[in-house]
């Protein structure tokens, strides 16, 4: 069962074709993460299965068109975090996570109980909550991502996209995020994230592999053939090791 799938003929961005025929099946309560060399066309690619962009072609959420979904309902079906995300600099820590409460208030309704009980449990799931009185804007890099996360984990979403989601955060909270993922696909939740850190793609259920604005690969890390695509779309500068049943990925000189 898809999450998410697509068939898109082609995708443009100010007058230029970015992505082209790129055919997809996202895998329901599975881990999948979009890799590739920069400017393969990753970002657009999530952008637009979220709807984020137009594009030629059909993007089925839970089988049903994107487009066809009520946007307040779709807002609580599919949670996102993008890339080096501005705006709110003056709005607490606090509220900017209550934000990804908003699909599920009524028009200028009051938050409820449950809503603040979201943004505290994503608060403490990101370790954020002590900065919850802080304005965004005086965070730093790694602490603003980590109330950006905590905003699309208070979505409760059943499907969440992010695009680069490890920009900024330390190994031990590239570790946290980790967990973090497993918890939520534990409890049957999709993740679809855009990573460059190879080693922690590496340990996703699944892998797109994308080069020049096109899926190159889909499959499981542990299959070979995945891994060639990788190897493939790196020009063949990876040393790709197991090391204690992981994966690892280490650029070749
Ligand atoms: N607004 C735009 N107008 C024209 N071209 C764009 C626009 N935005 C992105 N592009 C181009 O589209 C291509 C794909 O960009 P995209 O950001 O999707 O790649 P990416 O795989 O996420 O890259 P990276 O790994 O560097 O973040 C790049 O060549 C980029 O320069």
């Amino acid at each position: 069962m898809s999450a998410l799938s697509c068939s898109l003929h082609r995708v443009s961005l100010q007058g230029h074709e970015i992505l082209r025929d790129i055919a997809l099946e996202l895998p329901a309560g599975r881990w999948t993460a979009v890799v590739g060399p920069n400017g393969a066309g990753k970002s657009t690619l999530l952008r637009a299965l979220c709807g984020l962009i137009p594009f030629e072609g059909q993007v089925l959420l839970d089988a049903r068109p994107l487009h066809d979904w009520p946007t307040k309902q779709r807002a609580r079906a599919l949670a996102w975090l993008g890339q080096n995300e501005s705006g709110g600099e003056d709005l607490t820590a606090f509220d900017v996570v209550m934000l990804g409460r908003l699909p599920h208030q009524a028009w200028l309704a009051a938050p409820s109980s449950a809503d603040h009980a979201a943004v505290q449990a994503a608060m403490q799931q990101t370790q954020s909550w002590d900065w919850r009185e802080r304005r965004l804007g005086t965070l730093s890099g790694g602490e603003r991502q980590r109330v950006l996360l905590a905003r699309a984990l208070a979505v409760q979403a059943p499907l969440l996209m992010m695009d680069e989601p490890l920009a900024h955060l330390d190994p031990p909270h590239q570790a946290d995020w980790l967990a973090i993922v497993r918890t939520l696909v534990a409890a049957g939740r999709t993740v679809v994230s855009v990573l460059h850190e190879l080693n922690v793609a590496l340990q996703a259920d699944e892998l797109v592999v994308m080069a020049a604005g096109r899926v190159v690969h889909q499959g499981s890390p542990e299959d070979e053939s995945t891994r060639d695509a990788l190897q493939q779309v790196f020009e063949q500068r990876l040393r790709l090791l197991k090391v204690e049943g992981q994966w690892l990925a280490l650029p070749q000189a």
